[in-house]
């Protein structure tokens, strides 16, 4: 038996724990014989399409599906499970189709279309307002869209009602049309729904299904193994319905070289990471993949999704790793173990050591504080050909600011060489040292190589990283799979990825459609990001042009208190009511900058008697409690609500990280707490409440 599964039937699934067994089941029985197994196939009353069955799966839940062809066996297309009377329902109103334009195939209500068109159709036109769709109808139809809702369409004003009108339609469409209001050509929109090439659509179920278009909303399962696999574990769309663009990219047979995947927070970049390295490891049964991304706890999670999208063998050929246990793995194969790595304030202690040591020059001395040298330490120092002074001496210092003549250069290698020997003798490390060690011994050391390199994260990766990340995978066809967002560096500086032999140029993309949030949370957090100018990895300025979504929700809340204790009694209060109101504790999570409006928060839940923890490190922690996590932390991360607490002037930016910095360290640290906040705004799904104490922080948009 063949079976079409519809998102929305596996979504169905997962609303209620006792229906997956029992799905199952009848799934079982559906294969057998439908007629003969007591699953009471019946057609409902005055159906809309002939096909349409609703079959019993307990007494109390009806699955919805069409008998979509009997030749040569059975086969089947789930549409939904539903309690009793709203499957005959839904049954009743259900129409499935091939799409006569571009051969998607479509389950729809056509009734419920026609409703939302004939309100549309009611509606006044804003005579001076321009219109959103520059198209006419024909245009649109001839792509694929419903003809009423194109010929309402082209007259709409906002992308909120091009949404509106299209809410009904097949999940495709209403993309397409969004991508169309904000401002993609109808020729890109072709080629990324791949609608061309459709002479003749097909009325073949089985070719309709494998259209790209189709497997955002529909896939098609041949076996039991399959079926099964698909019901283990938590409904997750992202593991099944891809979007055109991120199955193109994830699962393209072959790049030429490193690629690079561009795009804002919540656009699909960890799910595109996730699929390329599942498609590389069953690509050859050899290969050896290595999924790398900046912290553990999201290596941890990382890891918890392959084994979710590959299962348990093939999953064992990706090694998942946050990237500085990387650099670890490997000096540690040579050298044996490290040291415990150095705090920050003991590694600014040894530069500061180091720079009385070294003797130098008086004019300079003033210049060389451990943010200064820990920024060229990362960024010239480990970028250095070979680890001499000689290499320093002739090195591009670009963007760093403080010009150095070559006699400076020269002193400030000897400080790098004292601080060097200080960490050595210390018995200890620091996670730039063991970069520039694993950097030197990756080339010619008998480490375990790759055949595949995918990270996440790659904004945030430094020179030293990138280094052994090259020397981890030999040049060649599909060694390299980088994700980034330059909006959100929040660690390293700016580099370049062609200083270290991984050109991607004339081969990254970058990606616009918003998964994660509404369209309300986003346009916030696109405030925040402001007009800050950034640099992707290519050394190209970054842009948020076109980024979008289309989910809707509630604004965005600001709230301004007196004091730290209201503010606290605030979000404990909030946190309170949407738990009492159903929302799972671990849906929800209270983000602040420095750790004593954490600590603030964790005791004012506490006290509230909501069940609380912080962030762990090492991954996503209990499933029952409110997470409160440091900005940092929560990098990679979603949650259905978030508060983003400490929003106040002093602390968004924290003042001693960015005042009393020379320029351009200046506005590169400035850059970077705005890039945190960014990251702090972009966490939530659904609802974001944004609060301070006393003085707003300048980086809240002024307008929400
Ligand atoms: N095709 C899809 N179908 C359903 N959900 C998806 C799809 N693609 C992505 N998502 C969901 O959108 C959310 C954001 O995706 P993801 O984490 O991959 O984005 P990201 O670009 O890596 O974000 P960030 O940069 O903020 O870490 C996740 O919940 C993910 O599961």
């Amino acid at each position: 038996m063949g079976v079409i599964m519809s998102k929305e039937f596996h979504r169905s699934i997962d609303v209620d724990g006792s229906i997956k067994a029992k799905a199952w089941d009848f799934l079982t029985k559906l294969s057998q014989n439908a007629e003969l197994t007591g699953l009471d196939v019946k057609i409902p009353k005055g159906p809309a399409d002939k096909r349409v069955r609703t079959a019993r799966v307990d007494l109390n839940y009806r699955a919805v599906l069409f008998a979509v062809s009997d030749d040569p066996e059975p086969m089947w297309l789930l549409a939904a499970i539903r309690p009793h009377d709203q499957a005959y329902e839904e049954a009743q109103s259900l129409v499935l189709d091939i799409n006569p334009a571009n051969g998607a195939m479509e389950v729809t209500r056509p009734a419920k279309i026609d409703a939302t068109v004939t309100e549309y159709r009611k509606r006044a036109v804003e005579p001076d307002a321009p219109q959103v769709l520059p198209f006419t109808p024909d245009e649109l139809v001839g792509l694929g869209i419903n003809a009423e809702v194109a010929e309402q369409a082209v007259r709409l004003t906002s992308e909120d009602d091009v949404l509106g009108l299209a809410a009904d339609l097949p999940e495709w469409q209403q993309q397409a049309l969004l991508d169309l209001a904000t401002g993609t050509s109808l020729q890109d929109v072709r080629a990324s729904y791949e609608l061309d090439n459709t002479a003749a659509p097909s009325a073949d179920p089985l070719e309709a299904v494998q259209r790209a278009t189709s497997r955002m909303e529909f896939v098609y399962l041949e076996g039991d193994d399959e079926l099964r696999r698909m019901l283990e574990g938590d409904f997750a769309a992202w593991r099944t319905y891809l979007h055109p663009t991120q199955r193109d990219l994830a699962y393209r047979s072959t790049y030429n070289g490193p690629f690079r995947l561009a795009g804002g927070a919540g656009t699909g970049k960890t799910v595109v990471a996730l699929h390329r390295a599942a498609f590389l490891v069953r690509k050859s049964p050899t290969a050896r993949v290595l999924l790398c991304t900046f912290t553990r706890n999201l290596a941890a999670q990382l890891q918890l999704d392959i084994r979710g999208l590959l299962g348990a063998g093939e999953s064992e050929r990706i090694d998942v790793r946050g990237v500085d246990q990387v650099v670890r793995r490997v000096v540690e194969h040579v050298d044996g173990a490290p040291g415990q790595p150095l705090g920050e304030r003991e590694q600014d202690q040894l530069w500061d050591e180091a720079v009385h040591a070294a003797g130098v020059p008086a004019d300079l001395a003033p210049h060389l504080g451990p943010a200064f040298l820990a920024g060229e330490y990362r960024t010239v120092v480990l970028s250095l050909p070979e680890h001499t002074r000689d290499a320093y001496l002739k090195a591009k210092r670009t963007g760093r600011g403080l010009r150095l003549n070559r006699v400076q250069r020269a002193a400030v290698w000897r400080v790098v060489e004292a601080y060097e020997r200080a960490v050595e003798t210390s018995g200890r490390t620091t996670f730039d040292a063991l970069a520039a060690r694993a950097a030197r011994l990756v080339g010619d050391a008998d480490v375990e190589r790759y055949d595949h390199v995918v990270v996440d994260e790659g904004q945030d990766l430094h020179a030293g990283h990138w280094r052994v990340l090259r020397g981890l995978v030999a040049s060649g066809p599909n060694d390299l799979f980088i994700c980034e967002d330059g909006h959100q560096r929040i660690y390293g500086e700016r580099v370049v990825l062609g200083h270290f032999g991984i050109e991607t140029r004339g081969r990254s993309r970058r990606l616009t459609l918003n998964y994660r949030t509404t369209r309300q949370n986003l346009r916030f957090a696109m405030g925040v990001i402001g007009d800050e100018s950034v640099v992707d990895l290519d050394g190209d300025a970054e842009t948020v042009a076109g980024y979008r979504s289309a989910f809707t929700g509630p604004t965005p809340e600001l709230h301004g208190f007196a004091s730290d204790g209201e503010e606290a009694r605030f979000a404990a209060d909030t946190v309170r009511g949407w738990v009492d109101g159903g929302v799972s504790p671990a849906a929800i999570a209270v983000l602040a900058r420095r750790s004593a409006e954490q600590e603030r928060a964790r005791l004012a839940l506490k006290d509230a008697g909501v069940p609380v923890e912080l962030l762990q490190r090492d991954g996503p922690g209990n499933a029952d409690s409110v997470k409160i996590a440091s900005m940092h932390r929560a990098k990679g991360t979603e949650f259905s609500r978030v508060i983003v607490i400490g929003a106040e002037a002093g602390v968004v930016p924290l003042d001693w990280v960015v005042e009393g910095r020379p320029e351009p360290e200046y506005s590169a640290a400035r850059g970077r707490e705005r890039s945190l906040f960014y990251v702090a705004c972009s966490r939530a799904r659904d609802q974001l409440i944004v609060t301070w104490s006393r003085t707003p922080s300048p980086f809240l948009p002024t307008t929400v």
